[in-house]
């Protein structure tokens, strides 16, 4: 049985196929013992795009015993340099299958290619070479201390690989966010087993090819497709032989993996919601902002954790950018990825759909002021059936609001006044989330003085989604637990062993 079609590009034709897709387990695609499968269906036409072998604990069994034996083998005695150049391999060997890459991740969330080309994909290839430099270069401390004898001792510190480490990840931005965590996994010398979202299975199972292509060692990578309770997710988070889990996600799934993970004391890196304030001051360049806050509100269809559904506007400029906004909005030409007349793309599921509907029903009900959207797009027969929503802004709305408190993920924004730097300081904080913030101001003093008292994780000047991979990335609050990126992720990724030698 094929389980991965190697050869074809992803159709995304109403007329392709059903694409066959099975775990990934020790270097081979194999189906789950039980023959339980699941269906994903396209958000662009809810049409049946793959079917996909659902592994249950047997497959977990089977991925983590194979992630352990590549611990204890060839890939547990490589060398820094030899695990190195392995991953600038695997990132050459994406950046080579760019266009498969593209197409599966079009085929899985529907957004536009423009999206995949100039941002999703090029970071999987980065993710890999990044920590690849990074393990090279970053050195380990060393004490020296003296003992009674007078002949001291040296203190100096290993960073050994945690083990097994497993990798759940969400559906909005597949390939880069599980790659930004597979990448440093690996550079540390780790094994991973990846849990991809039930909704976008496609590019972490064609990373299996490459790992293939490359000559990684069986084990190293594997993928074990499934639902999070009661199915892979759960399974895998459970397994004893799991060393620590890295999760983006839902802050009350984080919670329920917590949960999981204080079996065996394993430990545990959280990626998490988000309510993102966006602060546009009155001295901002207007356009700039206006473009920004299009972009933090709006891309991947508001489907981004770093995205802005709360915006503050100080109150000169609120009317001028309110309308500007929504110009912007109304402007979107929804369609195909690869329609080249079109440029916004669906969400990526019904499910999701009837919760962002959910909550544009609610803001009408808490008293909003629709200023555009709030409702289904009239579509073409072929794609009427796709989970396609109105970019939407409301104003009005209490501070108390739902639709303010609550993260919707999708594309919408409340917009609401403020007189003070204060005050928006108080409104961006009130918040139990503390992912990231976007501030829009030419004032240089007032930039670094909001920056710095905004409870984020990631504060944006002038920018949004600008991203340096040597930063910490992570949230604070109910966003996330620890930061990723440059050497932060090594703290998570490596255990930390000190030698003391008595001299
Ligand atoms: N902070 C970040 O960097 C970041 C980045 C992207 C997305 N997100 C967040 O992710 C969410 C959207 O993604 P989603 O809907 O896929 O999230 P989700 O929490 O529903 O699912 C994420 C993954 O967890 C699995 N899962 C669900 N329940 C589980 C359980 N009990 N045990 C083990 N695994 C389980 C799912 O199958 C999926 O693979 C949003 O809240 C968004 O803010 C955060
Ligand atoms: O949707 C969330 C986007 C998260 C981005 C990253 O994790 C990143 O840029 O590394």
């Amino acid at each position: 049985m094929a389980l991965q079609n190697t050869s074809r590009a992803h159709d995304l034709s109403p007329s392709a196929g059903v694409r066959q897709i099975g775990n990934f387990i020790a270097g081979a695609f194999v189906p789950a013992a039980s023959g339980r499968r699941f269906e994903k269906r396209s958000p662009l036409d809810n049409r049946v795009i793959s079917s996909i072998a659902e592994a249950g604990h047997a497959e977990v069994d089977a991925a983590v015993g194979a992630a352990r034996a590549a611990l204890d083998g060839e890939w547990g005695r490589m060398s820094t340099e030899q695990r190195v150049s392995l991953l600038y391999a695997v990132a050459d060997e994406i950046t080579r299958r760019f266009e498969d890459f593209v197409e599966a991740e079009m085929a899985d969330t529907g957004q536009p290619r423009h999206v995949m080309t100039n941002a999703f994909i090029p970071r999987g290839a980065a993710n890999f070479k990044v920590f690849a430099d990074v393990i090279k270069n970053v050195p380990t401390e060393a004490f020296q201390m003296a003992t009674p004898d007078g002949t001291g001792a040296l203190n100096y510190a290993l960073r050994v690989p945690k083990g097994v480490v497993g990798v759940v990840c969400p559906w909005n931005a597949p390939f880069m966010l599980m790659t930004w965590k597979v990448g440093p996994a690996l550079a540390c010398g780790n094994t991973v087993v990846v849990k991809p979202s039930e909704e976008t299975p496609n590019t972490a199972t064609l990373l299996g090819e490459v790992m293939n292509a490359v000559g990684m060692p069986k084990g190293v990578y594997n993928v074990i497709h499934g639902f999070g309770p009661n199915s892979a997710g759960e399974f895998l988070t459970r397994h004893p032989g799991v060393n620590a889990i890295t999760f983006t996600g839902e802050t009350r799934t984080g919670a329920a993996i917590m949960k999981a993970a204080s079996e065996g004391m394993r430990d545990v890196s959280f990626e998490l919601g988000g309510k993102n304030a966006g602060l546009v001051f009155a001295d901002c360049d207007f356009d700039a902002a206006v473009d920004g806050i299009f972009r933090s509100s709006f891309l991947n269809s508001g489907q981004v954790c770093l995205g802005t559904e709360r915006v503050y506007v100080e109150r000169p400029l609120f009317e001028r950018f309110v309308a500007a906004l929504k110009a912007k909005a109304e402007a979107v030409r929804f369609g195909r990825p690869d329609d080249p007349s079109a440029n916004y793309g669906p969400l990526i599921s019904h499910e999701h759909r009837a919760k962002v509907l959910s909550y544009y029903k609610k803001a009408v009900e808490e008293g909003a002021t629709v200023v555009t959207g709030g409702g289904v797009p009239q579509m073409p027969q072929d794609l009427a059936e796709g989970a396609w929503v109105e970019p939407t802004i409301w104003i009005g709305l209490p501070d108390t609001a739902a639709v303010v408190k609550e993260e919707i993920f999708g594309p919408c924004c409340h917009i609401r006044p403020f007189d003070e730097e204060a005050e928006a300081v108080t409104l961006a904080n009130a918040t139990d989330y503390g992912l990231a913030t976007t501030i829009w101001t030419t004032n240089l003093a007032r930039a670094h003085r909001v920056a710095a008292r905004i409870d984020v994780g990631i504060a944006w000047v002038n920018s949004w989604f600008l991203r340096d991979l040597r930063t910490a990335f992570g949230g604070a609050r109910q966003s996330g637990i620890g930061r990723e990126g440059g050497v932060h992720s090594l703290e998570f990724y490596t255990e930390l062993r000190n030698v003391c030698v008595k001299l």
